[in-house]
């Protein structure tokens, strides 16, 4: 029991954030547009794809097809990540003083929390409401002491763990077993704030997790582990709420890798192997690509992308990147999984964003049929990652489970001008639909990033602000990746990537095309990363444009050249995709309902 030394000032503080818990300024729902910001701590990657920023080449060979690269590409040096270099940790020495001192047995009288431990549940008791609120108040006031942001209301992330893909993780029983997911919602939510907040602080605890997972348990020791995960998110909520332990403020309940795995639908890690094993044998796993943090893998008729996070071991030139980060990455994905949600009451909906079928954390060494994998794609083409045989068996990873997209626009090659306006269609009118739904700004779209397969539709629909849209797509459907530089609003909270925090990625040559993109996106940002400007999505279209004309050849008539030259030029007319997708250019390239149903709809 704490000492009532200080009490006054534990006094003025608890009335502090009973004052603004009452004037209700958490629970108000708020306009969005400069809600809570989660800055993703580190600077971007600055080394993938085939940009001229870092002379880096995106390669990525679809599987069914017979791709012979004319000659290996040779290792380049990748420039280093400017990392860390944010603002100051948050002064938390007044809260820490309150929760020293603070009158735990008191305060436990006072609040409305549960006087017993017991195992959470699915279903709320009226007690866990009444903790949770308390603990998300206190979170979100130190949110506020500390960034002066005002924060929405709950639910986001409830909303994506309802997903068809998250339910169908759960329904397949990923993790270890559908039952291990025992935490509200409304829990998991409120976590997630602490989990930025106590990483941006600094605070963060990872020992207790590193315990949790330094060795593979037997399948009884992880149902004990799902048993006791619920206890320690329930004690983690309890302690942070009425103790004055400082690691209480850190514990599990905050660890955004916790986080991870929850929204992850798991209560610990898996193995790689078990993962591929839901999708194909090991033998028929085939690498597909790679980029600086992701080695992407063919598993049956998904894509894996394993990323390795939160090990101290640099991974081809870089820092791993941390579990918030990928917390984020991971909520971005399934934010715009959303958009393919179909039913009478969409408002916005469409299927080019790249589909996460399910997510996982993984832990331990590749297996030999994925260093099989991964050395068969280097003897052919030529790995500029290092070998995963240096992963040790300590090793954590998220796997991207997603649909294979095909082959990435840098390889694939485009037969005619028709494929090309559908290849510019498709992605004008998705990025319409990401920003009309959630402000969406890709701010990566290179060529890297747009993937290519041909399919047996001729339409394909896509839902704008309530309108039903089909476009043509001459047998050709895109699919667009990597989303870690994107900006997104949830209608809770933004997330964004600091771009000013990485200037390398401004100093690509002069008069490449996608140098020249990033350096655009900054003028027209000024640097406010947070904030929305959708123009950013337009500079990726005059980019694809550019490319189209510059790069790819296909079958193209003078008068097609033109019209592609003047699409670029009136671009720069358009402050937004859904401003540019009534440009001309795309007018033949709609088709009716009527015509649509004729032909063969992709939806
Ligand atoms: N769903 C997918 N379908 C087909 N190929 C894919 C898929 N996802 C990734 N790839 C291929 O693997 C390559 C690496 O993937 P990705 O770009 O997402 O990795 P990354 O580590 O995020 O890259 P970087 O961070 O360097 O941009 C891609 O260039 C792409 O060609």
């Amino acid at each position: 029991m704490g000492s009532r030394a200080g009490g006054n000032a534990v006094d003025d503080l608890w009335s502090a954030i009973i004052a603004e818990e009452e004037e209700g300024r958490y629970d108000q729902p708020q306009e969005p547009k400069i809600a809570v910001v989660y800055r993703r701590k580190t600077a971007p990657k600055v080394t993938h794809k085939s940009n001229a920023r870092t002379g880096r080449a995106s390669i990525a060979v679809a599987s069914c097809v017979d791709y012979r690269p004319q000659q290996i590409k040779p290792k380049r040096k990748k420039p280093a990540i400017p990392r860390g270099k944010s603002e100051q940790p948050p002064n938390y020495d007044m809260e820490k003083a309150y929760f020293q001192d603070v009158d735990s047995f008191e305060l436990l009288e006072e609040s409305p929390s549960p006087k017993k431990s017991g195992t959470w549940t699915m279903g709320i008791q009226n007690d866990k409401i009444a903790l949770s609120h308390l603990s998300s108040a206190l979170e979100k006031w130190l949110i506020t002491k500390k960034l002066n942001f005002s924060c929405g209301p709950s639910g986001s992330l409830s909303k994506i763990l309802e997903t068809p893909a998250l339910r169908e993780a759960y329904r397949r029983g990923y993790g270890f077993g559908s039952s291990s997911l025992k935490i509200p919602p409304l829990q998991i939510h409120s976590g997630l704030h602490s989990v930025q907040n106590r990483f941006d602080s600094g605070v963060v605890d990872r020992d207790v997790f590193a315990r949790r997972i330094s060795s593979r348990k037997s399948s009884q020791e992880i149902q004990d582990m799902d048993e006791e995960g619920c206890q320690d998110i329930e004690a983690g909520v309890r302690n942070l709420c009425l103790t004055s332990q400082h690691s209480s403020l850190d514990g599990l309940y905050l660890d955004p890798l916790v986080a991870l795995l929850t929204v992850c639908g798991m209560s610990a890690p898996s193995t790689l192997l078990e993962v591929f094993s839901d999708y194909c044998g090991p033998e028929s796993i085939v690498k597909l690509g790679e980029g600086t943090y992701g080695e992407a893998f063919k598993a049956g008729k998904a894509v894996c992308k394993i990323v390795p996070f939160d090990g101290d071991l640099r991974v081809n030139g870089e820092v791993q990147k941390r579990s918030e980060e990928l917390l984020e990455e991971v909520i971005l994905s399934l934010t715009l999984n959303r958009l393919r949600e179909h039913g009478d009451d969409v408002y916005n909906a469409c299927t080019t964003f790249i589909e996460t079928i399910a997510l996982r954390v993984c832990q331990g060494t590749y297996d030999a049929a994925l260093i099989r994998a991964w050395e068969e794609w280097d003897w052919k083409h030529g790995s500029e990652n290092d070998h995963p045989n240096q992963f040790s068996d300590q090793q954590c990873y998220v796997v991207f489970v997603q649909e294979h997209g095909g082959q990435d626009l840098e390889s694939f090659v485009l037969r005619n001008f028709d494929e090309a306006c559908s290849l510019l269609v498709q992605v004008t009118t998705a990025l319409a639909v990401a920003e009309a739904a959630y402000q969406f700004e890709h701010r990566d779209l290179h060529w890297g990033n747009i993937l290519l397969s041909r399919k047996d539709s001729t339409t394909l629909e896509y839902i704008l602000k309530g309108e039903k849209i089909y476009v043509k797509t001459f047998g050709l459907v895109i699919s667009i990746i990597d989303f870690t530089l994107s900006r997104i609003n949830t209608g809770e909270d933004i997330l964004f990537l600091d771009l000013s925090l990485d200037p390398a990625i401004f100093e690509g040559p002069k008069g490449d095309k996608q140098s020249d993109t990033y350096r655009k996106m900054r003028e027209v940002t000024e640097e406010c990363w947070e904030g929305s400007f959708p123009k950013t999505n337009v500079l990726w279209l005059q980019y694809l444009v550019d490319m189209l004309l510059l790069k790819k050849s296909f079958d193209q008539t003078s008068k097609d050249e033109r019209d592609l030259r003047s699409l670029k030029k009136r671009l720069n007319t358009y402050d937004s995709a859904n401003e540019a997708s009534s440009d001309p250019f795309f007018k033949d390239l709609f088709v009716s309902h009527a015509t649509a149903v004729r032909g063969k709809v992709l939806n």
